[in-house]
């Protein structure tokens, strides 16, 4: 079943620049969205991903019915989402990583309460809703605590629960694990795949960490300057872009470059050496043949980042 239906959809800006070479403004049109055609299906967990000033959250307010569309279709769940704005709104949950929606200097306990009031979730299914969210996102200690004493990950964690107490169909979600410790992300990825497994509830999110993706999405949409460019999984992405990962040896005397089969060697500096691998590939069996011919002091792997990936596609020409 479609959730989410975008068709041809546009969003312009006008803003005002200086002429060069003058002191001049005019008015310039700054097309943030063009054209743009997806559909998401109900479970679908997809990553909506592009550079900076891509048009994603351009993409995500027309979705969630902050910003009017200058043309072009959006239906959610059946909504208009900008003419039936109330009415969506018991129907999505939005958490934005940079900006908290919970009242600054209530304790938790009261943000939640006055959610209740605001969306008028029915009071069983609102206290059997944050019994389970408590227990999963682990808030139970934090209820009294007021939200500008929690740390950004238990921020985080009630930013979360607070956007799930009126049961969404689907969460949005805009940089979630932005500025959080490693321990941390795994948790909220564990509980994000958890909900999408027991409430089938529907995920986009935007990142710019792709480990989200991986631990979280089949699919990926690409955005870059308001178009589409690419759909579908993130390995066919990889594929497409060439993408590589890099593993950063440590050895414990310099030595000539490493030859190895599968990775080729990219940089040499004393007993340190970086080597690059094809992202979709295993880092296992170079470990294995590191391990077996040279010796190893320590080692570690860098993950390609989106910025990379994007460029990399189209640095090539399309497949097919
Ligand atoms: N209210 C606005 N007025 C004028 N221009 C805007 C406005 N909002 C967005 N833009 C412009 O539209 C384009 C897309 O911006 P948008 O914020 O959607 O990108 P983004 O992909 O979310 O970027 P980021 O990853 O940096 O958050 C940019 O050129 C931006 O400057």
């Amino acid at each position: 079943m479609t959730l989410i239906q975008v068709t041809d959809l546009r969003r312009t800006f006008e803003v005002r620049r200086k002429e060069e070479g003058s002191r001049r403004r005019h008015r310039v049109e700054v097309e943030a969205v063009r054209d743009l055609t997806f559909e998401i299906a109900a479970g679908e967990m997809v990553g909506y991903i592009g550079p900076n000033g891509a048009g994603k959250s351009t993409t995500i307010k027309m979705l969630t019915g902050i910003l009017v569309p200058t043309s072009g279709h959006i239906r959610v769940a059946g909504v208009d989402p900008s003419r039936n704005r109330t009415a969506l709104a018991r129907r999505i949950g939005v958490v934005f990583g940079q900006r908290t929606s919970l009242w600054w200097d209530l304790p938790l306990r009261d943000s939640f309460d006055l959610l209740q009031k605001i969306y008028r979730t029915d009071p069983a299914r609102h206290r059997a809703n944050l019994a389970e969210f408590l227990e999963l996102l682990d808030l139970g200690e934090l209820l009294d605590t007021p939200v500008r004493q929690l740390s950004l990950g238990q921020r985080m964690r009630g930013d979360i629960a607070a956007a799930l107490l009126h049961d969404p169909e689907i969460l949005y979600l805009d940089e979630p694990t932005i500025g959080l410790d490693v321990i941390s992300k795994g948790r909220l990825r564990e509980f994000l795949r958890s909900l999408n497994r027991e409430r089938d509830t529907t995920l986009m999110l935007t990142t710019h960490d792709l480990q989200d993706i991986e631990a979280l999405c089949d699919r990926v949409i690409v955005i870059d300057h308001g178009t589409q460019v690419y759909d579908g999984t993130l390995a066919g992405l990889h594929e497409r872009g060439g993408s590589t990962r890099t593993l950063v040896v440590d050895l414990v005397d310099e030595v000539a470059p490493i030859l190895i089969a599968g990775a080729e060697t990219r940089r040499v500096e004393g007993p340190r050496q970086w080597l690059s691998f094809p992202a979709d590939a295993s880092a296992a069996p170079l470990v294995a043949a590191l391990a077996s011919s040279y010796d190893v002091a320590d080692l570690s792997i860098q993950e390609p980042d989106i910025e990379d990936v994007i460029r990399e596609l189209y640095s090539r020409p399309p497949a097919g």
